[in-house]
């Protein structure tokens, strides 16, 4: 008996518990208050901040961490659940703890939603098993009634030669049934033991060289040598155009933070396309990096997941999920391709991966570096009021020039019709084409559009092909047959006849996707080698790969892509870059929309030309004025981003002013005008804030729910999540509606 039992006898009461408060990964703000778990013998152990356990909720055992702030005691200990059980794993530091909180604030969702994106690989909690494993024990047994059969003799020739084996495998290998293996471990001849798995990813050998850099690369890369070992908080702009050598400068950086011991962490957008990248990796450090994005198995998150909360994952490169991963000790976190919209994540909470790369960086006191060769337009205005540091790397590697820009007036040079049907690409551009591929050099059209084409109508009715589900056109894919709708998903046939008034074969394609300029390349170069790369067509990592090995083979010589082509690769005999349709992404109702069409084709002309030939790009337009195109031309890209400012800074716009988008949605439209009128008439008079709406979202429809938005608008100075807090605060919507507050948005669909 314990002292505690003897006590319990005379106050005939139950001792009073421990109580801990617990953030669990529901969507609420939480936490809640538990009693600490069961001891059993050796009484109640103290949990430490940050330590993840399992509570139950409900039903449900969920995941939960220990967090700080007073429990309730005016709760009686009766009414509170006890701590199901403690993981294994090193508590969550206090820097995460903080940047969850950050997060959850700035972007208005709940901690705990913020929470459920750090403990994002439930295998990762389960505690670890070991594998029994079996090898040679000792050879004189006391058992004397021990004889070795010829079966068992199997046994032990198998591990005379090396240990290590599972009861499974040996019994397979030798022949022999699970107990001849039982029967030597009894008699000790045969020796099991528990080997727990090796959880870590290989640790670069240090002193691989680089390649020699040139003197801006050079001071660039001491620069973030100096900060990585300084460990300080540093926002830093890399800055260089296509092919200056950016990913090389970044390089030294993570190799100085690996001679420090800290952990890296590299973000690129859509990870899953960067096997060029990967292997460039390889080639510098020697071994590969961890990867963490959504195609991982189960069992590889698992080992990821560990790996970097015990430190044993020196270098993460993933997609914008890898900023919430729990580092043991983050010393650089390189985002690459700053600019890039993908960073920003629209699904569940809404954050921007970048903004939050440096809330991050600040936290674990270490540099961030924001890589482009087109820093978005935020990034600049963060530079120029000293908030981030830049450095530049003004030419190209190995004095490559830049490709030459030309634009081909589409009202001018019609692109002609070809005997069966509708051609795309201009005299001009089929003339360098052909040019390009006589020299024996490779050739990329750039359309950002997947499938054959965006639109099917009826010639006769003149009826369009649109989704059920959402307000959007159904887009043809030819390779498959069929009609797909790129926001839901929906696919159906090709109809025979039109839906609407019946008449046969008198569906017709609108407008080129890919698909179709595949088609009519191959009609006018029928002996050119033409190879496709879309987001459908690269399904897989091996896909991509075998791809980019064709073309840097030069197996491919004409490459017809959407946005993928467009990101880091280099192909040294890649010379001509053809862009469809360059007014493509400056419709539609984008703050954005102008910067995002540079930057997408500035991205795209810097694919050509990057080795010693000369690189020329065409742009195809229907609008050579418009100061996309004359600054694209011009290559005046601080020119471009001059008059961008302007336009935004007269408009109020990011990041002159600040934005939030509310997006109502509800599968019934006239309750949810209903609630939308209540909110109209809720909305309150702050200084310095406009609350317009509600307006139909272009998406008006989407998998089968309507929508409505709404947009925040304040002035630099006013949060618009105060504004939104205030104004949301009372109103408490139907259970059908769902309000969405979407801080900093990106898309305004
Ligand atoms: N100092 C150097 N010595 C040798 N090769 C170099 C050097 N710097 C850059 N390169 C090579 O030049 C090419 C372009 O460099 P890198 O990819 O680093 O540029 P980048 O600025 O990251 O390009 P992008 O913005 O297009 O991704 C690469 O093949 C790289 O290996
Ligand atoms: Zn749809």
């Amino acid at each position: 008996m314990g002292i505690g039992d003897d006590l319990m006898l005379f106050e005939e009461t139950v001792p009073e518990r421990c109580r801990y408060r617990v953030q669990v990964i529901l969507p609420v703000e939480g936490p809640y208050d538990y009693l600490a778990p069961d001891g059993g013998d050796e009484g109640e152990r103290f949990l430490p901040l940050g330590q993840i356990v399992m509570v139950p909720v409900g039903k449900r055992i969920l995941p939960g961490v220990i967090w700080g702030g007073e429990p309730d005691t005016s709760v009686p200990q009766a009414k509170l659940r006890q701590i199901e059980a403690i993981t294994d794993l090193p508590p969550l530091k206090d820097e995460l703890r903080q940047f969850i909180e950050w997060v959850a604030s700035y972007t208005l969702f709940p901690r705990g939603s913020v929470l459920k994106m750090v403990l994002s690989a439930p295998q990762a909690l389960e505690s670890v098993a070991g594998q029994k494993l079996y090898r040679q024990g000792d050879t004189d047994t006391e058992d004397t009634s021990f004889r070795i059969t010829p079966a068992r003799q199997k046994v032990l020739d198998l591990l005379a030669g090396s240990g290590g084996w599972t009861a499974v495998e040996l019994a397979r290998e030798a022949g022999v049934s699970g107990s001849v293996i039982k029967g030597l471990e009894q008699a000790g001849v045969v020796e099991g033991y528990l080997e727990v798995p090796d959880f870590s990813f290989p640790l670069p050998p240090s002193g691989i060289k680089g390649p020699v850099l040139s003197e801006d690369q050079r001071a660039a890369a001491d620069d973030l040598i100096n900060k990585v070992r300084a460990g300080n908080f540093a926002a830093v702009v890399l800055d260089g155009v296509t092919g200056s050598g950016k990913t090389e400068v970044y390089f030294e950086a993570i190799e100085a933070a690996l001679g420090e011991g800290q952990q890296i962490l590299v973000l690129l957008p859509e990870i899953a396309l960067s096997s060029q990248w990967l292997d460039r990796f390889e080639q510098r450090f020697g071994v590969r990096p961890a990867e963490w994005h959504s195609e991982l198995t189960p069992a590889l998150r698992r080992k990821t997941w560990r790996a970097v909360s015990e430190g044993k994952a020196p270098v993460v490169v993933g997609a914008r999920s890898s900023l919430f991963l729990p580092y043991e000790k983050l010393g650089l976190i390189i985002v690459d391709e700053e600019h890039e919209a993908s960073f920003k994540q629209e699904e569940g909470v809404c954050y921007h991966a970048r903004d939050m790369a440096v809330v991050r960086a600040r936290g674990c006191h270490c540099p961030v570096v924001l890589a482009s060769a087109t820093p978005a337009l935020e990034t600049m205005i963060n530079v120029q009021n000293g908030r981030y540091e830049r450095l530049v790397l003004s030419g190209r590697h190995g004095g490559a020039g830049m490709p030459d820009v030309e634009l081909v007036d589409l009202r001018f040079d019609k692109p002609e019709r070809l005997d069966s049907g509708q051609g795309w690409l201009s005299q001009a551009l089929r003339g360098a084409i052909r040019q390009t591929l006589e020299a024996g050099e490779q050739a990329m059209l750039f359309l950002n559009r997947r499938g054959y084409a965006p639109l099917t109508l009826c010639r006769t009715c003149g009826h369009r092909l649109q989704c059920p589900h959402c307000t959007a056109w159904l887009v043809e894919h030819r390779r498959f047959s069929r009609l797909q709708c790129h926001h839901c998903g929906y696919s159906t046939r090709l109809p025979d006849s039109c839906p609407s008034c019946d008449a046969e074969g008198s569906l017709v394609p609108c407008g080129p996707g890919v698909e179709r300029i595949v088609e009519e390349a191959k009609k006018l170069f029928p002996e050119a080698r033409i190879g496709l790369m879309a987001s459908d067509t690269m399904t897989s990592p091996a896909a991509t790969r075998e791809m980019i090995e064709r073309i840097e083979k030069r197996e491919v010589n004409l490459l017809v892509g959407t946005q993928v082509v467009a990101k880091g690769y280099h192909f040294p005999y890649l010379t001509l870059v053809g862009v469809v349709d360059a007014d493509l992404g400056l419709f539609g109702g984008d703050l954005r929309a102008a910067e995002r069409t540079f930057q997408l084709l500035h991205q795209v002309a810097g694919r050509a030309g990057r080795a010693e030939h000369k690189g020329r790009v065409i742009l195809q337009t229907s609008d050579p004025q418009h100061p996309v195109m004359q600054t694209l031309k011009a290559g005046d890209r601080d020119k471009f981003l001059e008059i961008e400012a302007e336009t935004r800074s007269r408009g109020g716009l990011p990041p002159f002013g600040r934005l939030a988008a509310v997006i109502v949605s509800g599968p019934e439209e006239a309750e949810l005008d209903n609630f939308c009128a209540t909110m109209a008439r809720a909305i309150p008079t702050i200084d310095g804030a406009r609350i317009l709406g509600p307006a139909p979202a272009p998406l008006s429809l989407l998998r089968g729910k309507f929508r409505r938005r709404f947009l925040v608008m304040t002035r630099r100075s006013v949060a618009p999540q105060a504004v939104a807090r205030s104004w949301l605060q009372g109103l408490k919507s139907p259970s059908r509606v769902r309000v969405v507050v979407d801080i900093d948005p990106y898309s305004f669909l």
